[in-house]
């Protein structure tokens, strides 16, 4: 029996999955918290990934691994490949002001949506480069190569090989904002554009392409695969398929969709990424997901549990009650400087059941305007599953389906990014034209009467929110 390992180097925890290559059945698993933060040494990524393997078993046994991994998070890295500074996270905001800069300087959102199929904001890499070096140029001059966190940590199984050995693959690369998912190309102008200089880029590798061998805490001989970024792990884990969304509430929320075709939205609420098959992955990403539950359940005193029992004992709409859930800032809608909000508190509506009940909405109307983002590019939607931590919620998957407006397949509770990379190791093991045909995992399906007066009244009032000082 070979066995093949996946990993999900995701924004809080580090997880591995070990999977027989031939059936995908789960063997053995692991895992370990990342720091807290936006900013963080990538060296805890690789003290997690220790972690987490060790818990899991160890890689010995293992024939082939590869790595998903949160996307466009910049990791610098100097002519010795050491680090040269902390990697800003997808979830940093400093960048927005290089974004709107880079945005304007080429001609505006639809040159940029023409060039690499997305319109810059914090989160993307190349905003993120425009900003070291205006504010830091000389850990800027330092840095001889740039690369993301997936493929840092796949170049660290490695055994970190030499700058030359950096590889990357089409879903990560399709994030950074200089590789255009639709030529396959990347965009040197545009790096040099941004950065004032073009450093060493990773290799972009085909979806089953090896990436080399492990060498790494006393496991040598693996297998690497490619690995990608976590969005398109997560389709592979479920075996998307072209119309099928992929709906995740983990830190970020995202919707995104398996598309034969490449996106290119103007107006950036659809970033036109690339998936880890040969296909595509049209996607909206805000920063406000599964963490507005911890900070709802935290405010209130209660657990999850307690969270969506009060969330569910609350009629449709909490009475009028609404959460604007920019914690974070956010991304979609473009709002990096903006803060949460509530709105319609009365005497009826100051209970803990209806601030429960908004918090659900809140988060719910935010992926909603994702789905129609997603439609209004002409994306013929099939079919919607929901996963990621906040899944783990009863009235997520209970609510779900009435503010998105659609049924909603819940597969049971899982790390489908790093399922999706096992996945890709094992298609890359087998040598095999396409990724093997592992059992489907069975899907709980969710319907409810659509509620449009919960999303009319949230979109009143998403745009009245303070900024942060
Ligand atoms: N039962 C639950 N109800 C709501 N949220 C939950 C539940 N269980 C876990 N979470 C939240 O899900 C998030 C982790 O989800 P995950 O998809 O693993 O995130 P990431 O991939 O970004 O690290 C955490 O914020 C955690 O508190
Ligand atoms: O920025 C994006 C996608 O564009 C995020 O999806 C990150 O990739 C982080 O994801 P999670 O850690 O929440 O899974």
């Amino acid at each position: 029996m070979a066995l093949v390992a996946g990993v999900d180097t995701s924004t809080q925890a580090c997880k591995v999955v070990v999977r027989d290559a031939a059936s995908g059945a789960l063997v053995r698993e692991g895992r370990a918290p990342h720091p807290e933060g936006t900013e963080v040494a990538p060296a805890a990524w690789a003290a997690a990934l220790e972690q987490a393997v060790a818990q899991a078993g160890g890689l010995d046994d293992v024939a082939a691994v590869a790595v998903g991994g949160q996307q466009h998070g910049m990791v610098c890295l100097d002519g010795d490949g050491r680090v040269v500074r902390d990697a800003l996270l997808w979830n940093d905001t400093r960048s927005a002001g290089a974004a709107a800069d880079l945005t304007r300087e080429l001609g505006g959102p639809q040159a940029w949506a023409d060039a690499v199929g997305l319109v810059p904001v914090a989160s993307f890499t190349v905003t993120k480069l425009r900003w070291l070096a205006e504010h830091e140029p000389a850990n800027a001059e330092r840095t001889a190569a740039v690369c993301l966190p997936h493929d840092w940590l796949t170049w660290v199984l490695a055994g970190q090989p030499g700058l030359g050995a950096l590889v990357t693959d089409r879903g990560d690369a399709s994030g950074t904002g200089y590789w255009s998912a639709a030529t396959g190309e990347y965009r040197p102008d545009l790096l040099e554009r941004a950065f004032g200089s073009t450093p060493v880029l990773p290799r972009v590798l085909g979806p089953a392409e090896a990436a080399g061998t492990v060498a790494w805490a006393g496991t040598t001989g693996a297998v690497l695969g490619p690995g990608t970024g976590d969005n398109a792990a997560a389709a592979l884990g479920l075996a998307a398929e072209p119309g099928d969304v992929v709906c995740s509430i983990g830190t970020s929320g995202v919707v995104s969709i398996v598309s034969t075709t490449p996106a290119a939205d103007p107006s950036g609420a659809v970033a036109g990424f690339a998936d880890a098959t040969g296909n595509y992955l049209p996607l909206v990403a805000t920063l406000n997901a599964a963490r507005v539950l911890d900070a709802t359940a935290r405010l209130l005193g209660v657990d999850h549990a307690e969270l969506s029992r009060l969330a569910l004992s609350a009629p449709a709409g909490a009475g009028g009650l609404v959460l604007v859930p920019y914690l974070e800032g956010e991304r979609t809608p473009d709002r990096p400087d903006s803060t949460g909000a509530l709105h319609g508190l009365t005497l009826a509506t100051s209970t803990p059941a209806s601030l429960a009940r908004a918090a659900v909405e809140g988060l719910l109307c935010g992926l909603a305007d994702g789905l129609d983002a997603v439609r209004a590019t002409g994306a013929e939607v099939r079919r919607v599953f929901l996963v990621g931590g906040g899944a783990r919620s009863e009235a997520v998957r209970r609510i779900a389906p009435a503010v998105l407006g659609v049924p909603v397949l819940v597969p049971p509770p899982g790390e489908y990014v790093a399922d999706g990379a096992a996945r890709q190791a094992a298609w890359v093991l087998s040598g095999a034209a396409a990724a093997p045909e592992w059992p489907r995992p069975g899907t709980e399906v969710h319907e409810a009467d659509p509620t449009p007066a919960v999303r009319e009244r949230y979109a009143e009032v998403r745009d009245l929110t303070a900024n942060r000082i």
